[in-house]
């Protein structure tokens, strides 16, 4: 897309959207990683992004450099500056030192896509409650079935383009009914809060983590190996087992069990069959006597 064309967009964006006495601000929106969903405003004349604490914008990627590059504002347009990252500064996949970004663009460092909007702060305000909202499950605050499928979605393609692996885990709490049976519904509400706190702590920022259904969580690692989510999958299972469980001096005991599915892109139809792989790993895992890790290798 050639400069001229994506001026006329943010001039388009602008006058359509700008109401009387507000004004439209620049925003970087977060499109995936830990951070998905989130928006900076863009308030300085250079907005430095990075993962160290010194960074204006902080994006905790491992991929990104401490200070990676800069939002620059300029005569209302922004553009994004690379700081001779290690990983550098994407436009559309296209590696860039200094360059406009249009309205359409997608940025991306490291493993995290970003992209600019403009829009009043309130707008920006009720748009992020309003994602939270729609891809946050309430009671364990870590994405929903529907924002995994949309990120799900995206490490497909990001998968595919690099020729990468990508490996579904599925993880269910054993006899869950018994739990809520024996300790009451806020107990096993407790359970569930904490177990995804604990896979949460397992994940890199490139994975994604989400709540599938009533007590079954479910993992998305970008490049990992068969043998490197089993080690994963065995660590959490066991620390699991060893763990009890605490709701008003209760203490509850609980297992999981895993199902596993890892798969070079060349072998990856689509995100559900890759899924359904992993769900069949896990009814195996379910059928062989719980508290247990299956692969599925078809
Ligand atoms: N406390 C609580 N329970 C839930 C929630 N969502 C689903 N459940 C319960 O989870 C239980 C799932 O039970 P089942 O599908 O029979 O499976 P299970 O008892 O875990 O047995 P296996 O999976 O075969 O080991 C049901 O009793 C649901 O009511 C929730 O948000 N909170």
């Amino acid at each position: 897309m050639d400069s001229l064309q994506s001026d006329t967009q943010i001039d388009t964006a602008l006058s359509s959207r700008t109401t009387e006495n507000a004004p439209l601000e620049p925003y970087l929106v977060i499109l995936s990683g830990k951070h998905i969903g989130k928006q900076f405003k863009l308030t300085r004349q250079k907005n430095v992004f990075g993962r160290g604490h010194d960074a204006d914008i902080i994006i905790a990627d491992p991929k990104i450099s401490r200070r990676h590059g800069a939002f620059i504002i300029k005569a209302g347009v922004v553009m994004v500056e690379d700081y001779g990252s290690t990983n550098g500064t994407y436009i559309d996949e296209r590696r860039i030192d200094k360059e406009k970004i249009s309205l359409l663009s997608r940025i991306r460092a490291g493993g995290t896509y970003m992209r600019i909007d403009y829009k009043k702060p309130s707008e920006a305000q009720s748009e992020q409650a309003l994602y939270q909202a729609a891809n946050t499950d309430v009671l364990t605050q870590i994405p929903n079935r529907r924002a995994f499928v949309i990120r799900g979605q995206e490490e497909l393609s990001f998968c595919k383009r690099n020729r990468t692996s990508l490996t579904v885990i599925m993880c269910d709490v054993d006899h869950f009914k018994k739990i809520n049976d024996t300790f009451g519904h806020p107990a096993g509400d407790q359970v569930l809060r904490e177990l995804a706190e604990m896979l949460n702590k397992e994940m890199r920022t490139e994975d994604t983590l989400a709540r599938y259904g009533g007590e079954e969580f479910i993992m998305l690692l970008r490049g990992s190996s068969e043998k490197q989510a089993l080690i994963l999958a065995e660590r959490v299972r066991e620390k699991v087992a060893r763990k009890a469980f605490e709701y008003q001096h209760l203490r509850i005991p609980a297992t999981l069990s895993f199902g596993i599915c890892s798969r070079q892109s060349a072998y990856i139809d689509s995100l559900e069959s890759i899924i359904r792989a992993a769900d069949r790993a896990l009814y195996q895992a379910k059928k062989n006597g719980r508290n247990q890790v299956a692969i599925e290798r078809d």
